[in-house]
């Protein structure tokens, strides 16, 4: 029997998932842990918890499945893009680890764009802008603001190479999440010099990068006993989860795009070659996809604001929905589902952690605006997943600006459970909109790619195409599109009136 294992190392918990040489999923198990916010937009997390909860989910479907030993040919490995483990030459963690949504790095993204010569000069270096959430801007906040740990950093890792580095004893990394630290020359698809050179950070800190199919290593003695498998079972590069979660949906060719809406939302579009935005607005990165690219918007509070209302508005709700066995987040979308589009005029602006895409900004701040006294729950409910739908479109279109094509948009991530929210996509977006049969996100693309990397397909093009399938179609219906189509400019002009109030706000501190 050939099993190859997918981990996913997300923000609010590690999904591990067993598929047959097939593509069958087998089995998975999940495991949580928290995220701490010791300021307001700062979001840390213990790389502990994530190799916890690998151990832990590993385990759980290796017992699910009763996997022989032998029986696991291959990880492949996905998860949060952008964190950053500090490590000392020991391989002692320094400190927790900071995020994709943490924005204390504003003063080190203008630092970075002036060493490097100017915005321009730098998307050129790496074709991307400084943003607060990537990996190099941590780097240099390490050094400017805890200059004793800086002094004993050896190796910065982001958090599935460094689940890797405990499975393996190998410090690399991959393409696609490499991208995403700022560090990468994404055209040529290897470390910028360059760019280390000006911001005076040594190559060596950084692991060895390599395709997304690549054979990283194999598992220690240790951990093979650990985890109940062979020390002959390999790790592959994996992916980002962005990429990783396109590669599960088969995004492997133009005109499909992926939508996900996890903690974060992201709107992903497959590129033959590096399209860079001229204004920085959409990241361009390193696909999974040996060679290729993509371009993506990433929206960073998406399911995660309509998780922050169930769990700061609706606890009780909560308890009462588990101890009927219920969900609670199926009960507010049936509340939202009693109201009409457009939420009888009330607007959520999802920035609750700041935004990346469109504004780059880390001041902008969540607001509902246009509470009346008749506004209950559900319309409250109704205006948060409309507020993160809009926030999708505003990445969409800047790539229908920039002539990426959209034949059909399939989607993933837990709120993309939803039928309700899949219509909501169909409506805004504009275009049908797709569920998959395998609908395990990027746990499922980088199990794919462990199985490219054990031989069972020639590469990742041709495993999609053997086992990626879709399950539901959604298509926009005309009239609530038009309502939608209205409203946007309203909620885009939200953003605009508000920003003098939110540099305010973030100035108070
Ligand atoms: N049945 C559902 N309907 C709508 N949204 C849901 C449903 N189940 C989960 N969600 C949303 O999905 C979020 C979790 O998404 P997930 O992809 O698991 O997160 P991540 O991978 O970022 O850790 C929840 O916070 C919630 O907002
Ligand atoms: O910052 C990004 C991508 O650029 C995020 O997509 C993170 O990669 C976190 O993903 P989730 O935990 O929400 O899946």
């Amino acid at each position: 029997m050939s099993v190859f294992l997918g981990i996913d190392i997300g923000t609010s918990g590690t999904k591990t998932i067993a598929i047959d040489a097939a593509g069958k999923v087998l089995a998975g198990a999940s495991a949580s842990y928290p995220c701490e916010h010791p300021r307001p937009l700062w979001s840390e997390q213990d790389p502990q918890h994530w190799w916890d909860a690998v151990v832990e989910t590993v385990r759980g479907v290796v017992k699910k499945v009763k996997l022989k030993k032998s029986d696991v040919k291959g990880i492949g490995l996905s998860g949060q893009m952008h964190g950053s483990v500090f490590l000392d030459k020991a391989g002692k963690v320094l400190r927790p680890a900071l995020l994709w949504n943490d924005q204390r790095t504003s003063a080190e993204c203008a630092e970075i764009t002036q060493r490097a010569g100017g915005r321009a000069r730098l998307v050129k270096m790496v074709a991307n802008p400084a943003l607060t959430g990537f990996q190099a801007p941590k780097i240099l906040w390490l050094r400017n603001n805890e200059p004793k740990k800086y002094e004993k950093l050896a190796h910065v890792l982001l958090p599935k190479d460094d689940v890797r580095r405990r499975l393996t004893g190998e410090l690399v990394t991959e393409v696609s999440d490499a991208s995403g630290t700022l560090l990468l020359d994404v055209v040529k698809r290897q470390w910028s010099k360059t760019l280390l050179g000006k911001l005076e950070l040594d190559l060596s800190l950084l692991p060895t990068v390599v395709e997304s199919e690549d054979v990283t290593g194999r598992l220690t003695p240790e951990v093979a006993e650990l985890l109940g498998l062979s020390t002959d079972c390999i790790v592959v590069g994996g992916a980002g989860d962005c990429a990783a979660g396109a590669i599960g949906n088969g995004i492997v060719r133009k005109g499909l795009v992926n939508t996900s809406l996890g903690t974060s939302g992201v709107v992903f579009a497959y590129s033959d070659q590096p399209e860079v935005d001229p204004a920085g607005r959409l990241h361009t990165f390193c696909h999974a996809v040996r060679g290729k690219w993509h371009q993506m918007g990433v929206t960073l509070a998406a399911a995660g604001s309509f998780g922050w209302f169930a769990d700061t508005l609706c606890q009780t709700d909560g308890e009462i929905a588990k101890k009927k066995g219920g969900d609670l987040f199926e009960q507010l979308v049936a509340e939202a589902a009693e109201h009409k589009p457009g939420a009888e005029g009330l607007f959520f602006l999802p920035y609750l952690a700041g935004e990346r895409t469109p504004h780059a900004d880390p001041n902008a701040r969540g607001a509902f605006v246009g509470l009346t006294l008749s506004h209950n729950r559900g319309a409250m409910v109704r205006a948060v997943l409309e507020g993160v739908t809009y926030s999708l479109r505003d990445c969409l279109d800047l790539m229908r600006a920039l002539d990426v094509p959209v034949e059909a948009i399939r989607t993933t991530g837990g709120g993309a459970k939803s039928p309700f929210w899949r219509q909501l996509q169909a409506d805004l977006l504009g275009a049908k909109v797709y569920s998959m049969q395998a609908d395990e996100g990027p746990a499922y693309g980088v199990a794919l790619l462990a199985a490219v990397g054990c031989g069972e397909f020639a590469d990742i093009t041709e495993a999609c195409a053997a086992t990626v399938r879709t399950a539901s179609e959604t298509k926009p219906n005309a009239k609530t599109r038009k309502v939608y189509d209205q409203r946007v400019h309203v909620y885009r002009d939200l953003y605009r009136q508000l920003k003098p109030a939110f540099d305010k706000i973030a100035a108070l501190g």
